[in-house]
């Protein structure tokens, strides 16, 4: 007896799963690895991968077996600033939060990620990190800096205003972000009091704040999706068409991992 009913055996491919290292906070007397919503949200709604968050409490023994279960990595933003002894600074800015597991754990996750051609993402703090990790350094008071602007929030405003768009970024033309943006400029939010003073090896501006100061880069070198924001784009990302082009780019990157059967 024929049967009409197909069977499709074409395997629908598995999600991407994607590394974020939490961050750690202190409340009530306890230590908390914490991650905001806002980062997790846009990973999977618009990028379309599963997040595995990653305590950075524990030390790096595990950071092996971490990077096998995943197809890429995203690390977010955070209010703590990386220890400036890590790119040979003395800290200039005592009385800011500081998150040492985050940067021990970080760090060499991003070289042994980029050492096996895996997608990276960077967010403000987690785009200072690529660019420590890979030799680069900070300015660590960008608004005490000469010709520089201030690019800090304003912590006594409402969220939303502190979230807003506040400047433009020139993207460098031709650039693939330039034409993934369809523009050489956008309006972004800002959020960060260190900056980019010089870039690790292998990294190259895509972008540009008024001021001069570096906003976005890539490792062109590298194979992989290498890709870096001092902005908010997972800032109601949904809402804001330059930010979903990013997530979906990310997403798309780390699907190209999967599909190449890397794991
Ligand atoms: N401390 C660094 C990085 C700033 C940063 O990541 N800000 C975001 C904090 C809140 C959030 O996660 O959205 C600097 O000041 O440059």
């Amino acid at each position: 007896m024929s049967n009409n009913n197909t069977v499709n055996t074409a395997k629908t491919p598995r999600k991407p799963v994607v590394l974020m290292s939490m961050g750690s906070q202190e409340r009530k007397g306890h230590d908390y690895q914490v991650m905001t919503h806002k980062y997790i949200v846009p990973l999977v709604e618009i990028s379309g991968c599963v997040p595995l968050l990653a305590p950075t409490c524990c030390g790096t023994d595990d950071l092996e077996q971490y990077l096998d279960m995943v197809d890429g990595v995203y690390l977010t933003g955070a209010g703590s600033n990386i220890d400036p002894s890590l790119y040979g600074q003395e800290n200039l800015t005592p009385g800011k939060s500081q998150d040492r597991d985050r940067d021990l754990f970080d760090l060499p996750l991003i070289r042994a990620a980029i050492a096996r051609g895996l997608p990276i993402f960077g967010i403000c703090r987690g785009m200072q990190e690529i660019n420590v990790a890979l030799g680069g350094d900070m300015h660590q008071k960008v608004y005490a800096e000469p010709g520089f602007d201030d690019h800090r929030e304003d912590t006594d405003e409402p969220v939303e205003v502190q979230y807003a768009q506040v400047h433009a970024v020139r993207l460098v033309p031709d650039s693939w972000l330039a034409k993934l943006m369809g523009s050489e400029e956008i309006r972004v939010n800002s959020l960060h009091g260190q900056g980019i003073k010089t870039l690790g090896k292998g990294l190259e501006a895509l972008a540009y704040a008024e001021d001069g100061l570096v906003e976005a880069f890539h490792a062109p070198a590298l194979p992989q999706f290498t890709f870096a924001v001092q902005w908010h784009p997972e800032w109601r990302a949904a809402s804001n068409p330059d930010s979903v082009k990013i997530f979906q780019a990310f997403g798309d990157a780390c699907r190209q991992r999967v599909a190449q059967g890397a794991r």
